[in-house]
């Protein structure tokens, strides 16, 4: 048994249009361990999206491997990946994507019980996440009621929701002034220590960056300590 919840092994993904090759990822190889909090840097275009894509199996890379607790992805099918995607992993974006129509509790019970969860025991779960990020107050409101701090830590809370072993983040504080971004960051550092998950998060943001575990930056395909 490793103590590894997120491995990737020599992952390769090339992106081919018409007559030319994007050879984004050449190799990459990394290690996180349970509850570790890993930045993600590298400038535009360097293969941070495409890499969180492959790490969180919504894309396939054309090579290497993907282990989410030890376990190999590559022979899965796709209710394989499908489930273990929805019961191990949580993704954040820079955009909150949260449903509209619903408040923000409702929001993070939906993931519980599209993974199978009963009402009650989602519901206690998705009050509990919202309090810990401070919303005790905002659990009946939908998104558009919310600020954009706020609206962002619902998302995070719907992340934890079905207590993943590993949050991939792409730009989570991305739209969010610099102030917000901050105690967004701290509430999110905070609650994967507390719930110790790991996460890796792909940000410009050097200064958050900083806050994190370690920095890896891709260079030229490949990840190295920054
Ligand atoms: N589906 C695709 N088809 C072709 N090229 C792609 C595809 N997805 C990404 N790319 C290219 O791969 C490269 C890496 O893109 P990616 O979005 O992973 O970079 P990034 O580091 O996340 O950039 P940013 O910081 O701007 O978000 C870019 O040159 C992009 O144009």
């Amino acid at each position: 048994m490793t103590n590894m919840a997120l491995e990737l092994r020599d992952v390769r993904r090339t992106f081919r249009q018409a007559e030319q090759h994007l050879d984004v990822l050449r190799g990459v190889d990394m290690s996180l361990r349970a509850g570790e909090v890993v930045a993600l840097i590298g400038p535009s275009g360097a293969g941070k999206s495409t890499l969180l894509q492959l790490a969180g199996l919504l894309e396939k890379p054309d090579a290497g491997e993907v282990l989410i607790e030890g376990m190999p992805t590559a022979r899965l099918d796709d209710s394989g990946r499908t489930r273990l995607r929805r019961h191990s992993l949580g993704f954040v974006y820079q955009f909150h994507h949260l449903l509209p129509e619903f408040t923000a509790l409702e929001n993070v019970v939906l993931p519980q019980r599209i993974a199978g969860q009963g009402r009650g025991a989602a519901t206690a779960r998705a009050r509990q996440l919202l309090e810990e990020l401070g919303l005790a107050a905002r659990l009946g409101h939908r998104p558009s009621r919310l600020s954009g701090g706020e609206q962002q830590r619902v998302a995070i809370a719907r992340a934890f929701a079905n207590g993943p072993r590993v949050i991939l983040a792409d730009e989570p504080t991305g739209n969010l002034d610099e102030r917000t971004a901050s105690h967004v960051l701290d509430a999110f550092l905070g609650f994967a220590r507390d719930h110790r998950t790991a996460c890796l998060v792909a940000t410009h943001n050097i200064e958050l960056a900083r806050r994190m575990d370690r920095m890896l930056r891709l260079h030229d395909g490949q990840l190295v300590a920054a």
